[in-house]
């Protein structure tokens, strides 16, 4: 159980750059950013203002370039590869617009195998895991059925039972209805929300569509890779899907 009273994210100062030793372009400038447990937040801006790098650096895919990032209260400078792995495994969960399922395998098969990755073989335990996941994204007979089988929804939807597998204390989502009409996108935003309702899960959730900022908690507006605005937001009543 998360302690309630200590940030689940804290950036301090978090610098990216990019290049090589002669020419390094800096994407973000000094990101001070806490994100406490259970919060459903919104990170807006324009195209190219480093929205998916701040989140590829939370999620600990890319090394900041200075600044300091805290998960769950553990620094994670200067942590090797394995240890990378294990924090990222214990507490993150990853949704992305394309959702990169596995296209030989069974919607079951694509939310276990990340779990059965670290661990070499799946146990009953994890295919029952899967099996109950799917049924909670509205997916209980699909589970045998491959990706090809499934609408650009449900395959949203198997991604988003695959990110929950491994009970993630944050989930980083970016652009997750992105490639979704307007009335399935709608859906799979109610589906978040849920989870972050009944399991206090955290999200952050990088997405264009106002609407959908306009339901979460709080909105943080990053331009030019700096915060220009973070603020509490009450959230609109979804409209009627
Ligand atoms: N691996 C990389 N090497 C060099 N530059 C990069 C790299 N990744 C991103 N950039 C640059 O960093 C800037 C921010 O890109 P990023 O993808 O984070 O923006 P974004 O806000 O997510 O944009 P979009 O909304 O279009 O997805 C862009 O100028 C991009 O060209």
């Amino acid at each position: 159980m998360a302690d309630p009273t200590r940030p689940l994210l804290e950036l301090r100062a978090l610098r990216k750059s990019y290049g090589n030793a002669e020419v390094q372009t800096e994407i973000l400038h000094g990101i001070d950013l806490r994100l406490m447990p259970g919060e459903f937040a919104a990170l807006i801006g324009p195209s190219g203002s480093g929205k998916s790098t701040l989140l590829n650096c939370i999620g600990l895919l890319e090394g900041a370039s200075s600044g300091e990032l805290l998960i769950d209260g553990q620094v994670t400078q200067g942590l090797d590869d394995a240890a990378l792995t294990a924090l990222r495994g214990r507490t993150l969960g990853f949704i992305f617009q394309f959702h990169y399922l596995l296209p030989a395998f069974s919607a079951q098969e694509n939310v276990y195998l990340p779990v059965m990755a670290d661990q070499g073989h799946a146990t009953p335990a994890m295919r029952t895991r899967a099996l109950d996941l799917l049924a909670r994204v509205g997916l209980a007979d699909s589970a045998q059925k491959r990706p090809a089988q499934l609408s650009g929804g449900q395959q949203q939807r198997v991604a988003i039972a695959r990110a929950l597998a491994q009970h993630p204390k944050l989930v980083l989502a970016d652009e997750p209805t992105g490639n979704l009409d307007t009335r399935t996108a709608d859906e799979i935003f109610a589906l978040l929300r849920e989870v972050n309702r009944s399991e206090n899960t955290t999200f952050l959730i990088v997405t264009h569509d106002p609407r959908l900022a306009a339901r979460c908690d709080r909105i943080i507006r990053l331009v030019d890779g700096q915060i220009v605005e973070d603020r509490p937001n009450v959230p609109q009543a979804s409209e009627p899907i």
